[in-house]
């Protein structure tokens, strides 16, 4: 598999505190990745300097051939895509977030689309109309992710999304990545400190005190 994602000595500080040291890291196009650590390790300022969600302090990032400098910010933003582990949903409905992807490219919603996503989650047509403030933490979860993968992104970094998931909510959440990785050839990167995900991981790789290694699975 070609690289799809390169980071060269990757450094990030504020002010004298050194977060991340000489991250070097090579993400296959269409890997599946799962990245753990000790609390407080480095993982989530990885995922977020890799959406450029904030900036390395040294080091190089190259995204698909190019440095992400280089790159729109928006347009790189759709096509590496965080998710959170506590979903911001907005205004009253279901349908006002799944319509939000559309509206901001100027598309009219493929409602089709939209149904079929929820569908592939468990959740139904008439989820549409629901309050978002009547979701369960799961429905709000899956809600979140399907926005972001409405326009399908080349990379999703998920940032311990399943935390606090019942394991129902969890196997769901595992098996649609799973189909947008293996079958949509989306490139998946997963924070998570779960004994289960970790154990079922296809790549693993730890933070530890700011630095990057790989775990062998055997
Ligand atoms: N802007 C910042 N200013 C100061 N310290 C920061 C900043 N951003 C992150 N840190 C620190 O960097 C360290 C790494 O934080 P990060 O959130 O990346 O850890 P993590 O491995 O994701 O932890 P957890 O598993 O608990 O979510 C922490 O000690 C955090 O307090």
């Amino acid at each position: 598999m070609d690289a799809l994602m390169t980071l060269k000595q990757v450094n990030y500080q504020v002010k004298d505190k050194h977060i991340l040291h000489d991250v070097n890291w090579e993400i296959s196009r269409g890997a599946q990745v799962t990245l753990t650590g000790p609390s407080g390790s480095g993982k989530s300022t990885l995922l977020r300097i890799i959406a450029s969600m904030i900036s390395k302090t040294s080091g190089q990032l190259i995204f698909d051939g190019q440095p992400i400098e280089s790159y729109d910010p928006i347009m790189y933003r759709r096509q590496v895509s965080y998710c959170f582990q506590q979903p911001t949903l907005f205004g009253e409905t279901v349908e006002d977030n799944l319509t939000f992807p559309y509206q901001i490219r100027k598309q009219p919603f493929d409602r089709a689309h939209a149904v079929e996503a929820l569908t592939y989650v468990g959740l139904s047509e008439q989820t549409l109309q629901q309050k978002v403030t009547d979701l369960s933490g799961g429905e709000r979860q899956r809600v979140a992710l399907i926005r972001n993968i409405l326009f399908l992104p080349q990379v999703l970094l998920l940032d311990e999304v399943t935390a606090g998931l019942d394991e129902a909510n969890k196997q769901i959440i595992h098996d649609w990545l799973h189909h947008l990785n293996a079958e949509r050839g989306v490139t998946t990167i997963m924070i998570t400190h779960d004994a289960g995900e970790i154990a079922e991981a296809a790549q693993l790789m730890r933070v530890v005190d700011g630095c990057l290694e790989e775990v062998i699975i055997n």
